[in-house]
């Protein structure tokens, strides 16, 4: 009895030891008990203001990961909307109502191309029935899509080197690629269109007495060494040059053409086409607008070939497609050149071309092209006098509008990579 009072006591005494050890413990740290609850609370609201904001920091940046990702959705569903809405069959344009007495079968050979798809809208707008024919080396559908199905339009994927059997009452010729670049691509397929190709629409020609123009090139100059370059001047060729499979090809073209109007009595028209620009320029197509512009938007270095201070002059495509309706109607049978005689340096081109797109691309030179010409300009007074024609668009309108179309395709062609 008496050791279970003693354990009892001993208990009793040992707890109020421990309670007072903490309470001492309690006062000797920090001075009085209120004091402690305080700074235990401080700390416990130090504790969930630090869980707090780091909760907070991982949902801010959480909730920025989903903004990104609604953004690259919203994004995505716009390009889709942006697709659907360029499949949605577009009205064609309007085409003007011909009757059988006016209303023209026209063929255009190389119709989906930069010069030809131009021209196949003015013509289609002015009613007449319009046949395309293109192998689409260079040419590409699109740039007569908003015609397709359209009961006076006809695309037919064919190339020209192989015979074409349609009945019509005029030709224009334009199929032959004409950039550098892609007619030194293939030089035996460039001189086969440019000669079986021409021997087959003036045949076709002769069979149906069609009248046939024939798109011939200021190549034909040459490396000219009479400047301006009027249409009596013979020209200034290497036939064996890289060049000779374009100029030598259409000087064929030409000597085949007054050849079939001198003996077989087609009517013929030739345009000496002079350097031209404007939309639907391929975008790799390298002639030195193309480049420069794509060059000048992606802020890439201008590359300018050999000294730069060769010269050209630049005409924009309507007024190229205007020259070639006029010379088609008109009774003019001699070649005549079409071109717009504002002359420029390459080295200037390249000037002109970066300050209208507002670029920082620098100019580098880069080796000089073989047998390039130094100098081109046509003389128009022969269209001017016979066709009535000059060129309206001034160089730098005209170049705004190209700028406008390539910077469109740019845009076009990052979304799809
Ligand atoms: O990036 C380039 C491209 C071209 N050039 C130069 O710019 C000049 C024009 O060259 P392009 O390739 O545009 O065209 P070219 O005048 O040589 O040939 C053209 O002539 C008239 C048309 O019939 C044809 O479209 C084409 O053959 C050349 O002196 C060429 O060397 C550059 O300095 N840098």
């Amino acid at each position: 009895m008496l050791i279970r009072v003693n354990v009892y006591l001993a208990l009793l005494i040992g707890s109020g030891l421990v309670s007072l050890g903490i309470i001492y413990g309690l006062v000797s740290n920090n001075g009085s008990p209120k004091h402690e609850f305080e700074t235990q609370n401080k700390r416990k609201f130090q504790f969930v203001d630090a869980v707090k904001s780091e909760y907070n920091s991982d949902l801010i940046n959480k909730l920025k990961i989903e903004l990104a990702l609604a953004n690259g959705k919203i994004e995505q569903l716009q390009n889709k909307m942006q697709g659907f809405e360029e499949r949605i069959k577009k009205p064609y344009p309007n085409v003007k109502y011909l009757n059988y007495r006016t209303k023209k079968r026209i063929l255009v050979t190389g119709g989906a191309g930069f010069v030809g798809s131009h021209l196949v809208d003015k013509l289609m707008k002015a009613g007449h029935d319009i046949t395309v024919v293109d192998n689409f080396f260079t040419g590409v559908k699109a740039n007569v899509e908003q015609w397709i199905g359209h009961a006076n339009f006809e695309l037919i994927h064919q190339d020209i080197v192989n015979p074409l059997f349609v009945e019509v009452d005029e030709i224009y010729h334009l199929a032959s690629p004409a950039s550098p670049q892609h007619y030194m691509f293939n030089p035996v397929k460039t001189i086969k269109t440019n000669t079986i190709g021409t021997i087959n629409m003036l045949g076709l020609a002769k069979r149906v007495g069609a009248k046939v123009l024939i798109a011939s090139t200021s190549e034909v100059y040459g490396d000219p060494e009479v400047h301006p370059q009027p249409e009596t001047y013979w020209g200034h060729v290497n036939p064996i040059g890289p060049r000779a499979c374009y100029d030598e090809g259409k000087r064929v073209s030409e000597t085949l053409s007054y050849a079939y109007a001198k003996h077989e009595k087609v009517s013929v028209r030739v345009a000496r086409i002079f350097n031209t620009h404007g939309p639907r320029m391929h975008m790799n197509d390298g002639r030195v607008v193309s480049n420069f512009i794509l060059q000048a938007l992606r802020n890439e270095p201008i590359t300018v070939y050999g000294s730069g201070n060769q010269t050209r002059s630049f005409q924009y495509v309507s007024d190229l497609v205007d020259g070639l309706i006029s010379l088609m109607d008109s009774n003019y049978t001699q070649p005549v050149n079409l071109g717009n005689p504002t002359e420029h340096t390459i080295n200037e081109f390249a000037v002109i071309i970066n300050n209208l797109v507002g670029g920082k691309s620098k100019v580098i030179t880069t080796p000089a092209v073989e047998d390039d010409p130094q100098r081109r300009k046509p003389d128009i007074t022969r269209a001017m006098t016979y066709l009535h024609w000059k060129p309206k668009v001034g160089l730098q309108d005209g170049l705004q509008m190209t700028i406008a179309y390539f910077r469109k395709e740019l845009k076009k062609s990052q979304k799809n990579f």
